[in-house]
């Protein structure tokens, strides 16, 4: 125990203090502020999720890379979408919807104040999980609504344990978005999901999002981005590493999210960086 709390210290996790004999760990301002699960910004359920979920899989990598193709197979039924072996059980849904509610509380008000949405009114976070990005739509742009719109199994979780009736101007929309239509309307939210799938999907999902985005509307897309020549950041990189063993997506460069949004009819593209490690897209239909 004494040695790993004495990591904990060197990692500014804990700081100790020794009187005589007695040896004295607490949490640092830093471990209250992102790693107790009481603080609004606790990490916790974020932190849980890539260690369950995710790193373990690290194991895969030397086949991952030789096969050049993710491992799936090799850990899970082979469902034909990941998100039905991440969401085996509505335990493990709650613990992700969890884990992105946590990491939107770094990151929700940066992408949410990129771009002026409130010229606006109607809008649809598609795969909104558990409304974090809807709860600041709704602070910061007194004249929205917004639709949050996930898998059923989701959006039933979501109106039970994440948004209150007093949240009235939050809907929701329970679809797949790849076998239902999406609704109708003037901003499409499209936070962290491109990343998950490959081009075609991509395309397949944008443009069913162009088709019923309202005239004048736009998409908001946010993602971690790769530099232009690939060189960085390291954050993009070991997402992408991450990716490579449950996802078909992968992390793509700014011309190549431009390259999907063109393709699908999206135009005048801007792209701004955020205090967070997301980029923020803005295009119009
Ligand atoms: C990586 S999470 C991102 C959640 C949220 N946008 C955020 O940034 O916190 C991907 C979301 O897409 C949803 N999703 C995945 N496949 C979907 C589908 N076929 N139809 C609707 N939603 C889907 C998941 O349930 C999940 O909420």
């Amino acid at each position: 125990m004494e040695k790993l709390l004495d990591a904990c210290v060197a990692l500014k996790l804990l700081k100790v203090e020794r009187k005589n004999t007695q040896v004295l760990y607490g949490n640092t301002d830093l471990s209250n502020l992102y790693l107790a699960k009481s603080s609004p910004k606790s990490q916790y359920y974020y932190m849980m999720f890539f260690s369950e979920s995710l790193y373990s899989k690290f194991h895969y990598l030397a086949d991952a890379v030789r096969e050049g193709k993710w491992q799936r197979e090799k850990f899970d039924n082979s469902p034909k979408n990941i998100f039905e072996e991440l969401y085996s059980s509505k335990e493990n849904i709650k613990k992700i919807m969890l884990a992105m509610n946590a990491s939107c509380s770094l990151c929700g008000r940066d992408v949410m104040t990129a771009f002026d949405l409130s010229h606006f009114p109607l809008i649809c976070d598609v795969g909104g999980c558990g409304g974090a990005l809807a709860k600041e739509c709704i602070s910061l742009y007194p004249n929205s609504t917004i639709t949050i719109l996930d898998l059923p199994e989701v959006v039933k979780i979501a109106k039970k344990d994440f948004v209150s009736a007093e949240e009235h101007r939050i809907n929701f929309c329970a679809v797949d978005f790849f076998k239902d239509p999406v609704p109708e309307a003037d901003l499409y939210i499209l936070a962290r999901i491109l990343l998950d799938w490959d081009d075609e999907s991509c395309m397949e999902l944008l443009t069913k999002v162009h088709k019923a985005c309202k005239p004048g509307g736009g998409v908001l897309i946010s993602e971690i981005v790769l530099n232009e020549d690939r060189s960085g950041p390291i954050e993009a990189h070991f997402a992408s590493m991450l990716l490579l063993f449950y996802f078909e997506g992968k992390i793509r460069t700014p011309s190549e999210l431009s390259r999907l949004l063109s393709a699908t009819g999206f135009k005048e593209i801007q792209m701004k960086k955020t205090q967070s490690q997301y980029n923020v897209i803005l295009a119009r239909k």
